[in-house]
């Protein structure tokens, strides 16, 4: 038996850091949501007892260091199947990005396992699993829009923003999450945005609030590192763009527009550029 289970890329619409905790992680406020530009995984049943990982992707590891392969472990061992799986990953999403690719990958994995074996897992378990495997996974497996809290995992389900077009750019440079989080002091932030005035935002269904309570405090970090994102929002705002923000811990730089005739001048003013632009919808 084949199956097939998309893996959207998510983006941050807003991400407030709250303080340190003990176990060395972060407690967040984030508002997710989904764009449509995904990975693409099909899984097949293997007779022999073992996770095979393969993709057109030459960049991403194939091995134990893949999330799919960590999740295809980690649900097999908890559920004790004896059985094997070959997983091919059509990669869209542009890898240590700040949308999630790994996260979403890992997510459609529990997902799919789920359907391929039978299992009968809940959401509320897969959650769980996806919480063993990284903060990001629980929202990759529930998707739609969601205020994170936790570490990220806690997740409290939000109706769907009002949609629109939003530009991706992703600059030619590498950001490690750990390091930005580990470089960010919480008890120095100056301006934290608001979780409630955006819920209130995408309640209210009204863009222009949602394009003004954007912000992400992990910018504070990752602007300084590589002013290359500052010019790069600069330059998303310059060419029309009615909000724009960092995604998660970057570097990918999105911008939300409400009408499609703005979109060849960002889009194409982008590539001239950065090689990396891709122009979708929300995934409502
Ligand atoms: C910043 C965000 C925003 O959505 O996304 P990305 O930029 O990675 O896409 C997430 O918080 C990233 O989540 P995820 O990528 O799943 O992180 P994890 O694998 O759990 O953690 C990677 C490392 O980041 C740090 N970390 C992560 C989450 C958190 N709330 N506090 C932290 O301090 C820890 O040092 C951890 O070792
Ligand atoms: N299935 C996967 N797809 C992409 N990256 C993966 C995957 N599995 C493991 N990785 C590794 O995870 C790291 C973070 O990738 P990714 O999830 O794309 O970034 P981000 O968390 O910034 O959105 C990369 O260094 C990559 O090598």
């Amino acid at each position: 038996m084949r199956i097939y289970e998309k893996a959207p890329a998510k983006i941050n619409l807003m991400l407030d850091v709250l303080r340190k905790r003990p176990d060395g992680y972060h407690e967040v406020e984030m508002i997710m949501t989904m764009v449509d530009l995904a990975d693409r995984l099909e899984m097949s049943e293997l007779q022999r007892d073992t996770i095979i990982i393969s993709s057109q992707a030459g960049y991403i590891p194939l091995d134990e260091k893949n999330l799919a392969f960590q999740a295809a472990r980690l649900i097999k061992d908890r559920y004790n199947v004896n059985k094997g799986v070959y997983i091919h990953l059509d990669k869209k999403i542009p890898v240590a990005a700040g949308l999630a690719g790994g996260s979403s990958d890992a997510a459609a994995t529990l997902r799919g396992l789920n359907r391929l074996w039978k299992l009968g897992i809940s959401d509320e378990e897969l959650c769980v699993l996806g919480a063993e495997l990284g903060s990001d996974v629980p929202f990759c497996v529930t998707g739609g829009t969601a205020l994170a809290t936790g570490r990220g995992e806690v997740l409290t389900p939000l109706p769907n923003p009002p949609q629109c077009w939003v530009v991706l750019a992703k600059p030619p440079i590498n950001v490690s999450t750990a390091d930005v989080y580990g470089r960010i002091r919480a008890d120095r932030i100056q301006h934290h945005p608001s979780a409630t005035r955006m819920e209130q935002a995408i309640r209210g269904n009204s863009f222009a609030a949602v394009c003004r309570e954007l912000g992400n405090v992990l910018e504070d970090v990752t602007l300084k590192l590589y002013p290359e994102v500052q010019q790069l929002k600069e330059s998303m705002i310059r060419f029309g763009a009615d909000g724009v923000l960092m995604s998660g811990s970057g570097p990918t730089v999105f911008g939300l527009v409400s009408k499609e005739a703005k979109i060849p001048r960002i889009y194409n003013g982008l590539r001239g550029f950065c090689k990396e632009v891709y122009a979708v919808r929300l995934l409502t």
